[in-house]
């Protein structure tokens, strides 16, 4: 099996790339708390999820996210035919979520984004830096796939119409900016000595600070999503959720949540792409910037 041309530190296959794609899943999912979402804690606002359905469905991915890679090897570059080649196995991938669920919705969003990702990193041009994997993942989100068939049902889709938010494509095609902050406040949070589990919080709390979450607009509006943004940035700008200050106001930003019967799922999404990164750099595989 191939290994990743860029990794000379510890040679990565598809197998492996597979593996830390799983595991970062996982991680996300076991990472506790998270207002509304599923954690070790329970299943928060979510009636058809619980943590064992989510880490069955983390674990039924790997053959997809192993076939994304050894797709991506075959260009050189990212392109048209690359593209069409991974929606058509990221569809195959959420059929497979959908039958090992039992037709629940447990990892679309991960399945984009980390297909995304997977494609970006794995052609045999390979990008150096985060940035440039992130620049990959983009130019692939922003050709046209000709065989998508644009719904009008998905709950994203119904919130972009009513409130003209972004959603997963929008955010994708911007080269995954909230990526980008996820990334930085998890670094920051190490720096400033919070324990993993804080630092792994403060990550998904700056993504939910400014994506446009359309689970969240889904179930309570843009009133919702504003609410729930203020309060996110609110527990970091007091130090963080390893603050006692933090704490507090992670306390307000969950109740809220369940009050609302609502939960960041997108940003749950995108933190399972931070870590998977996030391995990816300690691995060698790729340098944060250049
Ligand atoms: C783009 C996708 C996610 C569909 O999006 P849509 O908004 O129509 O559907 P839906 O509401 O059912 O799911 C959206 C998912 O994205 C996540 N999400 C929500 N908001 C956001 C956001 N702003 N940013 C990122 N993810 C988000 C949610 O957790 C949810 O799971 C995707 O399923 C798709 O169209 N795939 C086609 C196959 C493909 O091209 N794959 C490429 C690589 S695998
Ligand atoms: N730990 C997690 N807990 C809950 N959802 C998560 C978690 N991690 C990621 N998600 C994402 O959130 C989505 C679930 O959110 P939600 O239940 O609002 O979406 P839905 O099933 O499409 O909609 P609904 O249940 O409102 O009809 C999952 O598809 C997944 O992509």
């Amino acid at each position: 099996m191939r290994a990743l041309a860029l990794n000379y530190v510890s040679p990565l296959t598809h197998a492996g790339l597979a593996d830390l794609a799983v595991l970062a899943l996982l991680e996300e999912v076991r990472l506790t708390p998270k207002p509304g979402l599923v954690d070790l804690r329970g299943s928060g606002v979510h009636r058809d999820l619980t943590l064992r359905l989510m880490e069955h469905s983390a674990e039924s991915l790997r053959t997809t996210f192993d076939l994304l890679a050894q797709e991506a090897a075959r260009h050189q570059w990212v392109n048209q035919f690359l593209r069409e080649e991974l929606a058509r196995l990221g569809r195959l991938g959420e059929h497979v979520m959908l039958q090992e669920t039992g037709g629940v919705n447990t990892h679309r969003g991960a399945i984009w984004a980390l297909g995304l990702l997977i494609g970006g990193l794995c052609v045999r041009q390979a990008p150096a830096t985060v940035p440039d994997l992130l620049n990959n993942a983009g130019a692939l989100a922003r050709m046209d796939d000709r065989f998508h068939v644009a719904g009008q049902s998905s709950n994203g889709a119904q919130a972009r119409i009513r409130y003209g938010v972004g959603g997963a494509r929008e955010q994708a095609a911007r080269n995954f900016p909230q990526i980008m902050d996820g990334l930085e406040q998890l670094y920051r949070s190490r720096k400033a000595g919070m324990s993993e589990q804080a630092a792994r919080v403060d990550a998904l709390l700056a993504i939910a600070a400014r994506l446009d979450d359309t689970c969240v607009v889904h179930r309570s509006g843009l009133e919702g999503l504003e609410w729930m943004q203020q309060q996110a940035q609110k527990v970091l700008t007091v130090g963080g959720y390893g603050t006692r200050a933090g704490q507090t106001c992670y306390d307000t930003l969950e109740a809220g949540m369940q009050q609302r019967n609502a939960s960041p799922g997108g940003a749950a999404d995108l933190l399972g792409a931070c870590l998977f990164i996030d391995s990816l750099i300690t691995r060698g595989v790729i340098a944060w910037k250049s």
